[in-house]
Order: structure tokens, then C-alpha cells, then sequence
């Protein structure tokens, strides 16, 4: 299985997804400030991917200021969260593993240990997030009863997670258990994370796939050759309603009207049970430049200017449901929200141990 991230035991390794599918670079970093730049500049994308490399960000720099008197380490730390925090505004993950981080510092008593602390803290991030999406996987794919023909957005894979992905994961498990007769992959336009890299991962693992554009999805609906819609998710409000990558809620409107199922695979982590709906998400807006050029040339008219929302925000009426590793959440809602994201989480409980 691919993997985006390898911790050294010192440093971060990252795979420059920028570079794929036509060249494999791995960048490594050993301060918060590295990884900040390769979140921001999207080395490495996609929601538990950037939460884990957060997380790493800041044991680095516990291991970087470990001979600094232990009164200036909280100071050290609180930069660091700070300027990874700042690096990309929608998905949440970031700012749950970050807090995460700060959790585990503040509980530490011995600032001797801290480094080892956040070390520790960090794999238990990136372990964890590959035990969860294998259960999105299983939960996921129960929901299938025959062999289906699916249609993904942007890249949910192992790219975009510690590993074995979200959306993709369920992909990976209906493929496994001989549901799955065919993925359809929307290119992902402007980014072309469907493109790039989630037509990388499935040749890489022999998942029979189609490549189409973005705006071929209704075309493909109309003609009866989608039976679901699987994405993922950045940020998840307390009703229910979706971030995920531009062109989601297009999906979602379109699934609407040809009744078939449209659903988000995320784990808790996703949810951000600050914000009531989803008109309180933050949409980064990315540089239009990513618009108007192809691999770095233009493809406009000079001064022809772009939008670029990176985002957008399907509302919880348009989902069939989302699949968490705490339980499926049918026709979301704040109540629904609220009851499976107080269940217990089976993860933990059945002591699942990452691949
Ligand atoms: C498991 S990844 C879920 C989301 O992060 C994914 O669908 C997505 O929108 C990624 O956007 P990106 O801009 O590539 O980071």
C-alpha cells in the first residue's frame, strides 16, 4: 500500500504528491515550520494525511528544543501549533491533531520526556488513522449488497490518510470482497487529485477504474452506470453538512435527482462540533493561477482571471449518509450526528492494530 509519510525516528519523509504520477521525490523535513510549508504547498494533501503530519511537525520540535529549559517548551510549542494551524483553513483534522499534541504535552510532568511523549503521541495519530478507515472500509462496504459501479471525487486514498484511505477505503474493501465492478474517477479539475493521484493508487492495486471529467458525472448518471457516489470529507458540522473538495456538491445535487445514494466517508476526526452548519466553514481560496495553468503553462488568454474555492458544502438534506468508524450516520442530522458520535468507538475497543 502506498504511504504518503515515513517517520525516521528524527524526521518526516514526504512524498511530493505535486509529483505524481510521473516521478516519485520524497522531501524530508525536521521542523514544524518544514511540514507547515508541505501542507501548505500540498506535498502532502487530504484531511488525516495533513492531521498526521501535524502531528509529527510538533514532536520534531519537542526533539529540536529538547536541551532548552523546560519552562520555554510550552512558548516553542505554541508557536509551532500556531504557524501549522495556519497552513490550510478547511480541513479540521489539522486543528483536532494538533490539540491532540497539546493535550499530550500539557499531561507530560516530566518536560525531560516530552520529546518521547509527542513522538509516541504522533504514531498513535498515524497508527490509529489506518485502523479507523479499515473500519469506514468494513462499515462501508456492508452497505453493498451486490457488485457495484462507483463514482469518486478528488483523492481518498492512502495518499490522503496515514494509509489505506476513506472513501477509497471502502472502494478497496468492496474490491476485496468482489462487490465492486468498476470505479468511475472524476478527474478533479483544478488539482486533478482524481487524475493524478487516485487513477495512481487503484492501477497501483489492480481496482478497475475509468478516468472521466469532472463534468461527465451526469452524463454517466443519466445513462444508469453509477449505482453510488463515495467521497470524502474535510470538515463535518454538528448537523451534518460537508466540506469536501470543490465539485462535491455538484455530485450531490446530481445524485439527488437520479436517485442514487450519495455518500461521505470520514472519521470522527472530521466533525467539528464547533460549528452548527456549514455556512461556518472556512473555504480556503487557492491561487487562481492553479486555474489558469496546466503543469505551469497557461491554458487561458493572458489576464483572464479565475475563481479557485478549493472547497464546497453540500447540505446534510443532499447525503444518503456518512460512514464513520463510530457507525453509519443515515440522512445526517444533528441528532443522528450527536448519537453515533457518542457511541463507542469499536477501533479501540477490539484493540484493531494498524497493517
Ligand atoms: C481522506 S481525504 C478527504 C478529503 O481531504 C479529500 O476529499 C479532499 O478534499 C482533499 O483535498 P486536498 O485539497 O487535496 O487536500
Amino acid at each position: 500500500m502506498l504511504q504518503p509519510l515515513i517517520w525516521t525516528g528524527h524526521s518526516l519523509r514526504v512524498l511530493d504528491q505535486r509529483r505524481l504520477p510521473n516521478e516519485t521525490v520524497w522531501s524530508e523535513y525536521r521542523d514544524a515550520a518544514g511540514v507547515a510549508e508541505a501542507i501548505r504547498s500540498m506535498q502532502v494533501r487530504g484531511a488525516p494525511a495533513i492531521a498526521a503530519a501535524a502531528a509529527y511537525g510538533l514532536a520534531m520540535e519537542a526533539q529540536r528544543h529538547a536541551g532548552a529549559r523546560g519552562d520555554r517548551l510550552p512558548e516553542v510549542l505554541e508557536a509551532a501549533a500556531r504557524v501549522l494551524l495556519a497552513s490550510r483553513p478547511t480541513a479540521v483534522n489539522l486543528r483536532w491533531a494538533v490539540e491532540r499534541m497539546q493535550k499530550a504535552a500539557a499531561a507530560c510532568p516530566d518536560p525531560a520526556a516530552l520529546p518521547q511523549v509527542l513522538v509516541a503521541e504522533a504514531e498513535r495519530i498515524a497508527a490509529e488513522d489506518v485502523a479507523v478507515n479499515r473500519r469506514i472500509g468494513d462499515l462501508g462496504a456492508a452497505l453493498f449488497a451486490r457488485p457495484v459501479q462507483v463514482l469518486t471525487h478528488c483523492n481518498t486514498g492512502a495518499l490522503a490518510t496515514a494509509g489505506y484511505g476513506t472513501a477509497l477505503g471502502v472502494v478497496r474493501r468492496l474490491h476485496e470482497l468482489g462487490r465492486l465492478r468498476q470505479v468511475l474517477v472524476d478527474e478533479t479539475r483544478p488539482y486533478w487529485q482524481g487524475a493524478r493521484l487516485t487513477a495512481y493508487e487503484l492501477a497501483a492495486e489492480g481496482i478497475p477504474h475509468i478516468l472521466i471529467t469532472d463534468s461527465m458525472a451526469g452524463h454517466f448518471m443519466q445513462r444508469g452506470q453509477v449505482d453510488a457516489v463515495l467521497v470524502g470529507a474535510d470538515r463535518i458540522a454538528r448537523n451534518g453538512d460537508v466540506a469536501n473538495k470543490i465539485g462535491t456538491y455538484t455530485l450531490a445535487v446530481l445524485c439527488r435527482h437520479h436517485g442514487i445514494p450519495f455518500y461521505v466517508a470520514a472519521p470522527v476526526s472530521t466533525f467539528d462540533l464547533t460549528i452548527a452548519t456549514g455556512e461556518d466553514i472556512p473555504i480556503e481560496e487557492r491561487d487562481p493561477a492553479e486555474v489558469t495553468h496546466v503543469y505551469g503553462r497557461r491554458i487561458t488568454p493572458e489576464g483572464t482571471q479565475a475563481a479557485h474555492p478549493a472547497f464546497d458544502v453540500t447540505p446534510h438534506e443532499l447525503v444518503t449518509a456518512i460512514i464513520t468508524e463510530r457507525g453509519v450516520i443515515h440522512h445526517p442530522q444533528p441528532e443522528s450526528v450527536r448519537a453515533v458520535l457518542a457511541a463507542e468507538d469499536k477501533t479501540r475497543a477490539e484493540g484493531s492494530t494498524p497493517a
